[in-house]
């Protein structure tokens, strides 16, 4: 008979995510100028979290509104949202939705989505094996684990050119066994900012559907790796509109910095109307043992945006303004760095897209640079360029010069 705390001690040993224990030292430093740039959260040029004009337009809206109340959503959520968000990413005109072929239910963000996703298909899919890029985002294989997936990982990125592993990506997908789930990340990949071209993702798709693989898109920052909600959904509309299956985790956390609200959706493309009726009388049965019915106030904003053409308009240029600071902040940093001489190459700097850079530092550098300059990103040397302002980018490129020569 174990105390219980005894039990408690085991659960909570050192071994703390790399992430949490970066969060922690920055939190701990009481440097008055320490940078924290291991967020993945939009911070404005002063640092601070941002709420969009047009949320607090729609939260306004939904306060005034008498008839809303606060009642329990159907299992697979607010009906108006699903449809939006399944036309968001799939394209107005997408056949796929015209042929009744798409399940799409409200999920808690992106990561809810996969992982009732992934619960789905170790129920339910032939084949338990699931491929990840190597690197990907930290949270993926515990939530492809835990579902009862098996975690495999495909080539991604070369630390020679600081790129992707074109070559590397394609052989292993092409030596995954027939059925294998491979998730790819739909834009602005994290942590390697890298995303294919769109002749390279024709070769992923041509290779995904020559073997019978299954795609399972993360999408979790449509708009915001490009600036456009059309242009970051063209990977994911490249597989749909070839008649085949696959699956869509979507979230709203990123490009509606809804981040708290945890709105997002899983869309599962079929290839009949039938299958589809099928598959979503069986996501209903993962979702109701998990957590009954999904949450109300997140799903009402984002239908009240996308429903109402002035917002939705007002939504995109907000949503732009986002992805160009962060461009912005690249192209100043690579600017200083070569400002500085810094020995070496850094234009993966303005090559890599979206939230995130794999800048090329390694660990050693990581701490030292943690250590002189107070400055925190992950050990794997990923900055959220999002945590940059115009004041920081010199403290930054003055500590980069400083760590590598
Ligand atoms: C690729 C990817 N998928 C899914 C998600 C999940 O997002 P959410 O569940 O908030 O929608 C995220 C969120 N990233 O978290 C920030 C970080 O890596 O520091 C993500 O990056």
């Amino acid at each position: 008979d174990l105390h219980p705390s005894y039990l408690l001690c085991c659960f909570f040993g050192p071994i703390l995510p790399f992430y949490e224990r970066v969060i922690f030292a920055c939190r701990d430093d009481p440097c008055p100028v320490k940078l924290n740039l291991s967020v993945g959260a939009y911070r404005t040029e002063e640092g601070k979290p941002l709420v969009l004009e047009v949320v607090r337009r729609a939260e306004q809206q939904l306060a005034n509104d008498r008839s809303c109340d606060k009642g329990y959503l159907p299992i697979d959520g607010l009906a108006d949202f699903n449809k939006l968000g399944a036309k968001l990413i799939l394209g107005d005109d997408s056949h796929a939705l015209e042929e009744n072929r798409v399940v799409t239910i409200q999920c808690l963000s992106g990561t809810g989505s996969l992982r009732v996703g992934a619960e789905f298909l170790a129920k339910h899919h032939q084949q338990s094996v699931i491929y990840v890029p190597n690197p990907t985002w930290g949270n993926h294989p515990s939530i492809f684990t835990l579902a009862g997936l098996s975690v495999q990982y495909f080539r991604y990125y070369d630390p020679q050119t600081r790129g992707l592993d074109f070559e590397g990506m394609l052989e292993d997908l092409g030596a995954a066994p027939s059925g294998a789930i491979v998730v790819l990340q739909a834009c602005a990949h994290n942590p390697t900012g890298i995303d294919p071209t769109l002749e390279q993702w024709e070769q992923i798709r041509q290779i995904v559907r020559s073997k019978g693989l299954l795609p399972f898109f993360d999408n979790a920052y449509q708009g915001f790796a490009s600036g456009s909600l059309d242009s970051d959904a063209q990977s994911v509309r490249m597989f749909v509109a070839d008649g085949g299956e696959c699956l869509i985790a979507q979230s709203f956390a990123k490009n509606m910095g809804l981040y708290g609200e945890r709105i997002g959706a899983l869309t599962i493309v079929c290839t009949s109307e039938d299958v589809a009726r099928k598959v979503h009388g069986q996501l209903l049965l993962v979702v109701r043992p998990m957590y009954l019915t999904p949450p109300i106030h997140g799903a009402s904003i984002v239908t009240t945006i996308l429903k109402n053409s002035d917002m939705y308009k007002d939504w995109t240029i907000e949503l732009k303004g986002m992805a160009d600071r962060i461009i912005s902040m690249r192209q100043q940093l690579y600017e200083a760095i070569q400002a500085r001489g810094t020995p070496g190459d850094w234009s993966h700097i303005i090559k890599q897209i979206g939230m995130f850079s794999f800048t090329g530092l390694n660990e050693k550098q990581v701490r030292w640079m943690a250590k002189e300059y107070h400055i925190y990103m992950t050990y794997d040397g990923r900055i959220s360029m999002a945590g940059l302002s115009s004041k920081t980018v010199p403290q930054l490129a003055d500590a980069i010069h400083a760590a590598i020569t």
